[in-house]
């Protein structure tokens, strides 16, 4: 299979604070790809360093066969960021009018796409809003709706359902498996063991390094236990051991 993202050895520090540590990793076309793991382990540093925001102390990075940075690469990821990065004083549609208008899409594509977005996300009725009226989940969809703006190739999504509610959350977890179908790579972030469950490999993080990868079944299996999160409190105690499996 051809892989669309690949990290070689993949190390960060900021100042002496080595966050990550030789991160190897390789995303398989049209998979969804889920990074786990607790608060500050380096999921968010490890995301910015793929989307090409963040460079690596050492290693390398790769999407699509190429080297990271690459401005035309970012004709073809949908990147959402953990903080929204909105114009307030802006209304919903002129949010996505805006975003829309950084890609090469014809007038017509353009008005397609951010009725298809604002509507995946359900924000349609509130577009003529200003976004500093938004509520928190609602920015949280808004964000969600530009990463999808021009129909990336691939889909960067850093804890997409942070503050979504428990239905839309369904919605849009029925979309990412829909582009899923499509053909497109999606690598998400997140803490909720459920939504681990959706992704085909997964890769745990802590204390920046990967403790332990594959598929849910396939960690289930090989530790023995039936629910992800055990799995992470067993790996968890594992790497302490010098245990790991890969
Ligand atoms: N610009 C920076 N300067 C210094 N330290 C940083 C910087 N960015 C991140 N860190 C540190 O790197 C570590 C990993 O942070 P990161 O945001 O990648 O974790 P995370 O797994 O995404 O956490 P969360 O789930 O809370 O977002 C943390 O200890 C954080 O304080």
């Amino acid at each position: 299979m051809t892989s669309t993202i690949e990290l070689i050895q993949v190390s960060k520090s900021f100042g002496k604070k080595n966050v990550l540590k030789a991160i190897n990793i390789k995303v398989d076309a049209g998979q969804i790809f889920g990074l786990i793991g607790p608060s500050g382990s380096g999921k968010t540093t490890l995301v910015k360093i793929i989307v090409g925001m963040d460079q690596p102390s050492t290693g390398q990075v790769q999407v699509l066969n190429t080297q990271v940075p690459n401005l035309k690469l970012l004709q073809s990821i949908g990147y959402m960021a953990q903080a929204d990065a909105l114009y307030n004083d802006l209304t919903g549609q002129e949010n996505l009018a805006f975003f829309a208008s950084l890609y090469k899409l014809s007038k017509e594509v353009k008005k397609e796409r951010i009725a298809y977005a604002a509507n995946l996300v359900e924000l349609t009725p509130h577009l003529s809003k200003k976004v500093l009226n938004y509520s928190g989940g609602m920015k949280r969809r808004l964000s969600l709706a530009i990463a999808l703006i021009h129909d990336p190739q691939i889909l960067i999504l850093d804890e997409p359902t942070v503050g979504i509610d428990p239905e839309l959350r369904k919605s849009i977890w029925a979309e990412i498996v829909r582009l899923k179908s499509e053909g497109k790579t999606i690598l998400i972030t997140t803490h909720v063991m459920d939504e681990a469950e959706k992704c085909d490999q997964l890769a745990m993080v802590r204390d920046g390094e990967i403790i332990s990868n594959g598929s849910p079944a396939t960690l289930k299996s090989h530790y023995n236990i039936n629910s992800l999160e055990e799995v992470f409190l067993k790996a968890g105690g594992e790497k302490d051991e010098n245990n790991r499996i890969s």
